[in-house]
């Protein structure tokens, strides 16, 4: 028996309620099948919403950089110490998904994959004490959501593609059966019932007056004959028992319930009294901008700084794309449905930071410093000779290249115009560094995590970066290039090979807690060798093999169970020195070589040692600890063919200038000149 209509619920029934599964007012019952609703929705004509959202998006990265409450770039929740703090209704929410303008009803998430349609799957069962309905039943008292415009379910157009609706509380969370596991799903009121919700329908009528509600008349709970436990009236079509471990769960009398179900109208319109104790525990949009205090010396740089913000403007969440800071228009996607053009942009003050305040007591070595090699990596020949005030530390990799670190010290870096002037220099200087979108990257429009520019010609292999004319670069630039070229030149003389002058600087900016994960710089445009100039704060760069070339396979996830096992062996093994298995593969290979086994034997035998080993990361080979004023040099195609790199710096700024060689057959006839360039005297390096 569905409890008598409360003032509240016959108010809320005059508008419209939509559901994903089901279209359904207290007047109008029209039950549409799961698989047709989608259609069903898609031909809806959208009404315009009554009012804008307090803060959007265009894609998720501006969200979650913006956003503290929703710091997350995968899943529909973000939960932070055993709470849920925002929530995403995205465009699948599953059967009977419900929104009007107090209250959202949508599945949990979470312990689902995706059908060859894109239609998501609930693998298992979702259990109560999981993590994610953990965290939302532990968050009753309140939480925020965000909408996806993709999600037609309200039927209303709504302005951008995220929009910040309001906070909510969680009034119910339960389980439902979804094929044959049961999931959680959970109910969602607004907190502020007095105020219009802005995504109501344009020229709907006011909420109704709080003193005019009833939030006593709840929706009925009965108790379950089998298990004793309560469960509320959750759907129009019957009572049933809602809790999984029972015999009765999901059954009306005897019988599994009907597809097709929709909810008990008391459900949907009952309310919770406001309580003014259980107020939002941070605000909504926040106010980075106006907490920024510019003078504070290295604030730009530090990591609360480079959070996006909410454009004071247009309320679009904004990244800090700049090294100076935020600029609304430089952060569009051009998606923009609402032609947004703000003018918007607040460009900090850079106070450059001494390199002093970045050093800690081990780094102030007076001559040289003292250097203590892990054994778990590879060890270096030392030069304290050759290059002298430099130490020199050569790791060789057989038949793939070499790896020269010129450690820089005191006498090096005070030097007028040397690494103390120029990483003072950097910061004087508007680069314009920026952070570029990634260009293989698995979520779109993911920037770079650290800023980059490019000056000489054009370089385009991690991120696409516009690259400016070295005739037209800072003369710091130009003195950083004569270094650069100074380490090439040695490096590869000393090893015998020929010298190709870089062309090519890419500068990247690093502010706290910045890094660049791990990739390689080989592309079929760049010449064999890589210099780097490190100024500022000390960073550890990691070496290791690529994945494939240490496992011999591609790596492939097991769609059972989920771990990561070996696909495709590779057709060309090079067997390099430590990787899996290397003397049963270099075995096979020679036998292969040998013209004893055909191709297929070597890849099925391959494909037999493999079988029984899992899938494994492949552990850094070499660890360089760079400090200020250290000059890398890595040569060879094959380093970067198989072989990747990372670097990680450990405080608030840092630069590294990378110098490469493009060749000139690569580059549009139209960019050539941008490639080159004189050195004056005062620009040209000795190794002094
Ligand atoms: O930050 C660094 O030292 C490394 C830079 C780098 O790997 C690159 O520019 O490709
Ligand atoms: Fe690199």
């Amino acid at each position: 028996m569905a409890p008598s209509p409360s003032a509240s619920r016959s108010h809320v029934a005059d508008q419209v309620v939509k559901s994903g599964c089901v279209t359904k007012s207290k007047t109008q019952a029209k039950k549409v099948p799961s698989d047709h609703t989608q259609a069903a929705i898609s031909d809806q004509v959208l009404e315009p919403v009554h009012g804008e959202p307090p803060a959007w998006a265009e894609n998720r990265q501006q969200l979650c950089d913006a956003i503290p409450w929703f710091h997350c770039t995968q899943g529909a929740m973000y939960h932070h110490e055993g709470f849920c703090w925002g929530f995403l209704i995205d465009a699948d929410g599953g059967a009977r998904t419900h929104i009007d303008e107090e209250v959202v009803i949508t599945r949990v998430g979470g312990c689902c994959t995706k059908d060859p349609e894109g239609n998501l799957i609930l693998q298992r069962n979702q259990e109560a004490d999981s993590m994610l309905a953990r965290s939302i039943i532990a968050s009753r008292t309140q939480s925020y959501l965000t909408k996806g415009s993709k999600h037609k379910i309200l039927n209303r157009a709504l302005p951008h593609r995220y929009n910040i609706m309001s906070w909510f509380r969680v009034t119910n969370v339960w389980f439902e059966r979804i094929g044959t596991n049961h999931g959680a799903k959970v109910r969602f009121e607004k907190l502020n019932l007095a105020e219009k919700s802005w995504w109501a329908a344009k020229g709907s009528a006011p909420p109704m007056p709080l003193e005019l509600r009833d939030f006593d008349t709840k929706p009925e709970t009965l108790k379950c004959e089998s298990c004793s436990k309560e469960s509320i009236r959750m759907y129009e079509d019957g009572w049933m028992c809602l809790q999984p471990e029972c015999d009765r769960f999901w059954k009306t009398g005897d019988v599994p319930s009907p597809p097709g179900l929709t909810f008990n109208p008391a459900f949907l319109s009952f309310r919770s009294r406001p309580d003014p104790k259980s107020g939002p525990k941070c605000s909504l949009v926040p106010d980075l901008l106006s907490t920024l205090n510019e003078d504070a010396t290295d604030l730009s740089t530090s990591r609360v700084a480079w959070k996006g913000i909410v454009c004071p403007e247009c309320h679009k969440c904004v990244r800090r794309t700049l090294w100076r800071g935020w600029k609304c228009s430089d952060d569009s996607t051009g998606t923009e449905t609402s032609g947004n053009v703000c003018s918007f942009e607040r460009l900090m003050t850079m106070n450059p930071i001494s390199r002093q305040l970045l050093l800690d007591d081990s780094e102030r070595p007076s001559i040289k410093r003292e250097m203590v090699f892990n054994t778990k990596f590879m060890i270096p020949e030392i030069d304290d000779v050759s290059f002298s005030p430099y130490r020199r530390l050569t790791y060789k990799l057989d038949g793939v290249g070499f790896i020269t670190h010129f450690v820089a010290n005191e006498e090096i870096n005070s030097r007028p115009n040397g690494p103390d002037d120029l990483f003072i220099d950097l910061q004087r200087e508007d680069l314009g560094l920026k952070h570029f979108p990634l260009s293989s990257s698995l979520v779109a429009g993911t920037l770079t995590a650290h800023f980059a520019v490019n000056h000489g010609s054009p370089y385009k292999y991690v991120v696409a970066v516009l690259s400016k004319a070295f005739g037209e670069a800072p003369e710091v630039i130009l003195r950083a290039l004569g270094r650069l070229s100074w380490a090439t030149e040695q490096a590869v003389i000393s090893a015998g090979d020929r010298y190709m002058p870089p062309n090519e600087l890419l500068t990247l900016g690093y502010f706290e807690g910045m890094k660049i994960g791990y990739h390689d710089d080989g592309e079929s445009s760049l010449g064999p060798t890589i210099a780097t100039l490190s100024l500022g704060a000390k960073s550890t760069m990691w070496i290791r093999m690529k994945q494939k070339h240490f496992n011999g396979a591609a790596r492939r996830v097991n769609t059972g169970d989920g771990k990561a096992v070996s696909g495709n062996v590779l057709q060309d093994d090079p067997v390099l020195k430590g990787c899996r298995l290397e003397n049963e593969r270099r075995a096979l290979k020679e036998k292969f070589e040998a013209g004893e086994i055909s191709h297929d034997e070597y890849s099925n035998s391959r494909r037999t040692l493999f079988a029984t080993q899992k899938w494994k990361q492949a552990p850094p080979v070499i660890k360089l600890e760079l400090h200020h004023g250290d000059l890398v040099v890595m040569h060879g195609e094959n380093l970067q063919r198989y072989y990747e790199h990372s670097v990680v710096p450990e405080n608030k700024l840092r630069f590294a200038l990378t110098a490469r060689y493009v060749k000139p057959d690569h580059v549009d006839v139209a960019e050539i000149e941008k490639g080159k360039f004189s050195l004056t005297p005062e620009q040209m390096y000795d190794g002094k």
